[in-house]
């Protein structure tokens, strides 16, 4: 894929007829992911959330299927040649390197940066409100600044696709919502498509247009989060969020946007 196909607004992703197995029982994802939008992947714990962002990732390989990324299948491309970027729960930092040297990898992998590699770097750290804090190395931050940095490195890579597998789970409620607030605004700016994973209902219905349910290692059901979370989704996606809920959901975030 040439660079300039690496870059700019979200394209769509599917997963088309995808089988994979650890061993066990199969899973299989026949799913798309609409364009420029972010989709929230909710289901319960061991329903295949995070193995169906790594085959998205290049982590994993399908058995069978394709996966397809702006329509070109991406089966056969090492995960650093796929158009997405990803952040985990943690780790995502390398712990020797410094704030700016990590995000710098969004880069350039060999840390071999020009001066409009290193001004990008600047202003995405800038923006991630990790100003001044460039040379520290991810164990002198907290774990919200240490996600602030992957965030930063998502910017300047400024890939098609972002992969979020959880990773604002470990934070507070506040910082968490300071959080998916900055994913909202660069994904206002740069319109990629966002693929979350997140089993916060809040969390889900602030950022997300739409919903993927997983359940027993197959989507189980999709729609529009609007739609699930008055209480038109499937039992299966009311039984996994509680009863109730989705209302309680919905009024905390309209009052929060009021
Ligand atoms: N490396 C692995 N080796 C063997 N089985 C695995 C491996 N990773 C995941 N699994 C199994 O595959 C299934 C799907 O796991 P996956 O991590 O995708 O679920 P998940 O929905 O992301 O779960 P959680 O919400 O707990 O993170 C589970 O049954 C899990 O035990």
């Amino acid at each position: 894929m040439s660079d300039g196909a690496m870059r700019g607004k979200g394209v769509p992703v599917r997963l088309d007829k995808v089988s994979f197995s650890y061993g066990e029982a199969p899973l299989t994802f026949d799913v798309a992911f609409a364009a420029a939008e972010i989709t929230a992947i909710m289901g319960p714990s061991g329903s295949g959330k995070s193995t169906l962002l790594n085959l998205v990732a290049g982590f994993e390989t399908p058995q069978s299927g394709r996966v397809l990324i702006g329509g070109a299948d991406v089966g056969a491309a090492p995960p650093a040649a796929r158009p997405v970027s990803m952040v985990f729960q943690e780790n995502n930092l390398f712990a020797h390197l410094s704030v700016e040297q990590n995000v710098g990898l969004g880069r350039s992998p060999s840390l071999r940066l020009t001066e409009a590699d290193r001004t990008a770097i600047a202003e995405a750290l800038e923006r991630t409100g990790l100003g001044g804090k460039d040379k520290r190395l991810p164990r002198e931050l907290s774990g919200g600044e240490r996600q602030r940095v992957a965030l930063a490195r998502v910017l300047v890579r400024d890939r098609p696709v972002l992969l979020l597998d959880e990773p604002f789970a470990s934070l507070g409620p506040a910082l968490r919502d300071d959080m998916l607030d900055l994913v909202a605004g660069v994904h206002a700016e740069r319109g990629m498509t966002v693929l979350f994973v997140t089993h916060q209902p809040q969390d889900a219905r602030r950022i997300g247009r739409n919903v993927v349910f997983l359940d027993n290692g197959a989507v189980a059901a999709t729609g529009s989060a609007d739609d699930f979370f008055v209480g038109a989704g499937p039992e299966a996606f009311r039984r996994y969020v509680g009863a109730g809920a989705g209302n309680a959901v919905s009024r905390d975030i309209a009052r929060k946007r009021t």
